[in-house]
């Protein structure tokens, strides 16, 4: 609107914002204060969204007086439509692609929509899927696709009467898919709006639809909580264990079979555990109580690839722990003195009290310890596992490098910090504007470590990655000549490219002047000038050479007589 002088908003009466919560956030803060400021103040304002903001700030940005507030809902026992049927299923982490496989291969006539948390998970579980053929299209819906792409998936999706949708929450508002059987969260929602949302693309009108949760053990009570706060009526479903197929065995064997595959399945076992740690919910999304090993085999990996960003926390939670202990060791430092100067009795307590409490750390401070031990013996084992597959994984990203990483109050259980080990130095140019993530190889058959552990201790040096720059620098110092062209005349002669030929600007002028004839004593003036380039040219050449025989000297040495000495050649 600034930008387009010819564009009057003047005679503007209504203003309807559609999904308005989500627009009154603060991401579209600055887009919506500006447009705002351009409407007049006199206007209706209306605002629409199945789960809408009562911010008393927020409706003051748009200058609503006396804003009348209308809910479908408001007398009705439930906040989601009576034709929707809701239940939640409890499943671990590394059953959940099974649990979706069966649930395709016994809904094969139903139109179903997926929600997964990240872009990079419904683009390596469509893939998959694919591959799986199993039995229904599969469609993938997300925000790394161009918007015609998008709108292709859309209206495929919306003509076909059986199908499969993965996506992301892109899809979980305003979209009108028509007749769709099922809604599927695949991951949790990130609250109760975010459910209601994806649930409303079935239902819709006066149609039915069904919906299916399914939550991680660890999500199911805060989620069942907040979706009951929100009138959300779910009940829990079992899963029947002989019903489900394990598809492990072939995702594996597809990943052997496909590099870029592989690549994408480990991308995808990183996003997902960003999105977890994202959550600002952490009573129910908690990071460090994912089986992650269990997972990334789910996936058809054969290890947990390595996550930088779970690294950086532990090591920060590990400080602020130490921190903590310092502290109290303090406190009780202090608690002691200033006890102990009352009575020669208290004295004696309070020593045995502090004492008790100095022990009582001590004894933290062993288990701790001990946990860490256990830690990193159980890391050998994945090491030495990783060994015997004859593979070492990697994923890092680069968007942690900008990104300050809050500290969870929790302490990470054992099983998932075995995964974390290690040094952090990884990063990777290339993926730099994919977002965040960098698959990295390193050691492949495992060779190194057992052998020789004197390399390790190098290896950890060499580490530390050069950047493009930095290895651009190091090949101009040793200054290559690259793709050097050469060009000759009509005649066979050799044109000179680079360096150019050195001209003085006399024999230029020449050059330029038409008149026919020679002159002599012009001609020896540009001899002379031109002389001088060739003389600097050649003053040039000596001094390389000299420069390469000290190198010379420097490099090639013999050991004579217990001493080492430089012998010149
Ligand atoms: N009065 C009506 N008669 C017939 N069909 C209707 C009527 N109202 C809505 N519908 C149909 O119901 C579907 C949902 O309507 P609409 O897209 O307006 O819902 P919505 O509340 O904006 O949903 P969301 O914002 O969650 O996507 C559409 O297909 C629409 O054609």
């Amino acid at each position: 609107m600034d930008e387009t002088s010819y564009f009057y908003a003047s005679d503007l009466q209504m203003l309807i914002l559609d999904e308005a919560d989500r627009i009154l956030d603060m991401g579209f803060a600055d887009t919506m204060n500006a447009i705002i400021e351009n409407l007049p103040k006199k206007r209706q304002t209306l605002l629409f969204s199945a789960t809408q903001t009562k911010s008393v700030k927020d409706l003051a940005r748009l200058s609503l007086k006396d804003p009348e507030y209308v809910w479908v809902h408001e007398k009705a026992k439930f906040s989601t439509p009576a034709t929707l049927d809701q239940n939640y299923v409890v499943c671990e982490l590394q059953q959940k692609v099974n649990m979706l496989y069966s649930f395709l291969r016994t809904h094969l006539k139903k139109k179903t929509i997926v929600f997964f948390a990240s872009c990079k998970e419904v683009q390596y579980l469509f893939r998959v899927f694919c591959k799986l053929q199993p039995g229904l299209p599969v469609l993938a819906l997300h925000g790394k696709q161009h918007q015609m792409k998008r709108m292709e998936v859309y209206t495929c999706f919306v003509r076909k009467k059986a199908a499969v949708l993965f996506a992301t929450d892109i899809a979980a508002r305003g979209l009108d898919f028509p007749a769709v059987n099922w809604v599927i969260q695949f991951d949790c929602p990130e609250d109760a709006n975010t459910y209601i949302h994806r649930v409303g693309r079935t239902a819709r009108y006066k149609e039915g639809g069904e919906a299916l949760l399914v939550l991680l053990p660890s999500e199911e009570k805060g989620m069942v909580e907040q979706l009951a706060q929100r009138k959300v009526p779910v009940s829990e479903i079992k899963i029947n264990p002989e019903k489900l197929t394990d598809i492990q065995k072939r995702l594996q064997a597809f990943l052997a079979q496909d590099q870029e595959l592989k690549d994408k399945a480990q991308r995808c076992f990183v996003s997902y555990l960003r999105s977890v740690y994202l959550m600002k919910n952490k009573e129910v999304f908690d990071v460090f109580k994912l089986p992650l090993a269990e997972y990334a085999l789910s996936l058809g990996l054969a290890m947990a690839p390595r996550v930088r960003f779970l690294q950086r926390v532990q090591k920060q939670l590990s400080a602020k722990e130490a921190a903590n202990g310092m502290d109290h060791l303090k406190e009780t430092e202090q608690d002691k003195n200033s006890v102990c100067s009352i009575d020669k009795e208290g004295v004696e307590k309070c020593g045995t009290d502090a004492n008790r409490k100095v022990s009582g750390y001590k004894t933290k401070g062993k288990e701790r310890r001990r946990e860490t031990e256990e830690c990193s013996a159980s890391s050998e084992g994945a090491e030495e596992s990783s060994q015997s597959e004859g593979e070492s994984e990697q994923v890092s990203e680069e968007e942690e490098e900008e990104k300050e990483v809050p500290v969870p109050s929790r302490v990470p259980n054992t099983d998932s910090m075995q995964f974390f080990e290690g040094d952090d130095e990884d990063d990777d140019d290339d993926t730099k504007d994919l977002d965040l993530l960098t698959v990295k190889r390193r050691n492949v058959f495992g060779v190194e470590a057992q052998d020789n552990p004197g390399l390790n201790a190098s290896k950890s040096k060499m580490k530390k990655k050069t950047t493009k720059t930095q290895e651009a620098k190091k090949i101009l110092k040793k200054k290559f000549k690259v793709n050097t062209k050469i060009v000759f005349t009509e005649d066979g002669e050799l044109v000179q490219q680079w360096p150019p030929v050195q001209k003085s600007s006399l024999a230029r002028a020449d050059e330029e002047d038409d008149a026919s004839g020679i002159n002599l004593d012009k001609a020896k003036e540009i001899l002379r000038e031109e002389d001088k380039f060739d003389k600097e040219a050649y003053r040039k050449k000596v001094k390389e050479k000299h420069r390469v025989q000290n190198l010379a000297q420097m490099m090639f040495v013999d050991k004579k007589g217990g001493y080492w000495t430089a012998s010149v050649f």
